[in-house]
């Protein structure tokens, strides 16, 4: 069937949703509560059945009772949802099968005949792989040698994330998915680009005449990005081992965030057009020609043991799951550069952390400064101006500005001009998984990222561990609950600039005008 790939015109259509891996975390955290609160917003239509699937036994009655444990257990749940619950709990069946077996895949199938029948779906299955990246493959040839793509309407896969480890890892699995499914009919996720403030970082761009006109090498000094946590590796310690810091949040969240920061204006806002202009970013980023290069642009650290808020916490070796050796990086910073037109000359600085004083995600435009000859810039130490974009927890945005300060001494101070929109609308903005599936059930696939992209992206994390796997002793420690090692600040001190404090660090002097009613 012909896919509608408008989005103007798209519209949620009924559907089966098969959730590989319904017993696991991604589940019951994440996609469980999403289905939940689309249901309940009447984005599902009732022409809708969820089958979930994974090797361990349950009833119907027990995988219900979980699916309503997890709802309850993140806060989707309101006192007076116990009818819509009910409805809700009536399209959800539960199946054990192993991957591995295409048996099973048959049995699914006739299951999915009658579900169809029972709530009048109009054939679209949409597959989501909460899985082992290991399994992709199997799970898509088993989907279409059991006959479950033999259906009335479309059938999508939905992708989660490690798409591979490094590019041939990665080339491998989409050359796998690709023997099953057409590029149109994946869709790689980012969580990240469900994020309400990351989707709105166009909106702010392109639809602002004072930041439009601005946003080039001519007028801004450098774009930092922080994405900090104050979680250690929890109980994913076995993976994260493996993967790291640059794999984990550099190669997909942070790119994907600089692209949105740097892509030239798409000709219409089409999922495609976007697309195409992320990746025309991520093949001017500059590669790192030697292993000295990497060293001098990007920093790893690992975390040792330390103190939060009067908590004791254990070094990354001591972690479940992780080698009492290990060289994993916990923590990256980098100065990545973006070769066109637009960005030449303007660092990126980049940084994450696990185990760091504060959860937070934002993006700092710093403007160039104002000439030094002139009127006050003579008299006083002026600030640059910044555009801050806080993703999350926090929602927003502020503009740093100059002014004066009250009174007759005719001196100047920096004001921040705050709208912070999850102060206003708190939790009524929908959870990125929300948001995302309910677009791969439209069929937009705007903010999942194609294979280009992530190929891109490998290319450039790939040459970073390359020289990383040479040698190990550029890998330093930073104690668990502080802001990472001081190489960090250097990369930016050498250029002449420094982090900005982010949401909940100290700020520096500055009035605040806010929206928030602080
Ligand atoms: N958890 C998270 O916060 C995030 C997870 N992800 C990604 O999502 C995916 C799932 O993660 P997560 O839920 O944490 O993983 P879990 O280990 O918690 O769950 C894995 C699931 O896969 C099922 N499974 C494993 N082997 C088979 C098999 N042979 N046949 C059928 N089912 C199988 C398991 O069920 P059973 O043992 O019963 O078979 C379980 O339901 C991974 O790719 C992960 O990287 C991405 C971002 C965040
Ligand atoms: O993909 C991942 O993201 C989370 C951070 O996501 P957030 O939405 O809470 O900011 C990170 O903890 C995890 O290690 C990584 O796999």
């Amino acid at each position: 069937m012909e896919q509608n790939t408008n989005p103007e015109t798209l519209s949620p259509q009924g559907a089966v949703y098969y959730l590989f891996g319904a017993t696991g975390d991604l589940a019951k955290r994440k996609l469980f509560p999403a289905l939940f609160s689309l249901y309940k917003e009447g984005k599902l239509s009732e022409k809708f059945a969820v089958v979930g699937l994974a090797r361990r036994p349950r009833t119907n009655e027990q995988f219900r009772s979980d699916v309503y444990d997890s709802i309850v257990e993140f806060c989707r749940y309101k006192a007076d949802d116990a009818e819509l619950w009910n409805r809700f709990a009536e399209h959800f069946e539960y199946m054990s099968l192993d991957i591995n077996t295409v048996d099973g895949f048959r049995e699914l199938s006739k299951l999915s005949e009658q579900l169809e029948a029972k709530f009048d779906i109009p054939g679209n299955r949409l597959f989501y792989l909460a899985l082992a990246p290991a399994l992709f493959g199997p799970v898509s040839f088993n989907l279409r040698d059991g006959g479950l793509l033999e259906c009335k309407g479309w059938s999508r896969v939905v992708i989660e994330k490690p798409f591979g480890y490094d590019l041939p890892s990665a080339q491998k699995l989409n050359d796998q998915l690709s023997q099953v499914f057409k590029e149109e009919e994946i869709f790689r996720i980012d969580h990240y680009l469900g994020k309400e403030m990351v989707q709105n970082i166009q909106v702010i761009r392109f639809a602002n005449a004072f930041f439009e006109p601005l946003w080039n090498n001519n007028h801004i000094a450098n774009v930092q990005i922080t994405l900090s946590e104050t979680v250690g590796v929890e109980d994913r310690g076995g993976y994260y081992d493996k993967s790291g810091a640059l794999r984990d949040m550099g190669q997909n969240h942070m790119l994907q965030m600089l692209t949105m920061i740097a892509m030239e204006p798409p000709s219409r806002l089409h999922g495609e057009d976007i697309r195409d202009e992320k990746v025309k970013v991520l093949r001017s980023l500059r590669n790192y020609k030697s292993s000295d290069e990497v060293r001098e642009n990007v920093v790893r650290a690992q975390y040792s043991e330390g103190s939060a808020r009067g908590k004791e916490l254990a070094g990354y070796r001591q972690e479940d799951s992780v080698n009492p050796e290990s060289t994993t990086e916990t923590y990256f910073a980098a100065k990545v550069a973006v070769d066109n037109f637009r960005w030449a000359g303007v660092p990126f600085y980049i940084r994450t952390g696990k185990r760091l004083p504060v959860k937070t995600t934002e993006v700092v435009i710093e403007f160039k400064s104002m000439p030094q000859n002139v009127l006050f810039a003579q008299r006083h130490d002026l600030a640059p101006n910044l555009l801050v974009i806080r993703v999350n927890p926090m929602e927003g945005i502020y503009i740093k500005v100059n002014a004066k300060t009250p009174g007759a001494d005719n001196s100047v101070q920096p004001v921040a001009m705050e709208f912070c929109q999850s102060c206003q609308i708190g939790l009524n903005t929908p959870e990125a998984y929300e948001r995302l599936i309910h677009d791969a059930v439209r069929g937009d696939s705007t903010y999942f990222t194609r294979w280009d992209e992530v190929a891109q992206a490998w290319e450039f994390v790939d040459k970073i561990a390359q020289a990383w796997g040479e040698d190990k002793k550029d890998l330093q420690s930073y104690p668990a609950g502080s802001w990472g090692p001081e190489a960090a600040d250097k990369l930016l001190a050498e250029d002449g600039f420094h982090w900005w404090p982010v949401n909940g660090q100290d700020e520096d002097k500055v009035i605040w005008i806010t929206n928030s009613g602080k």
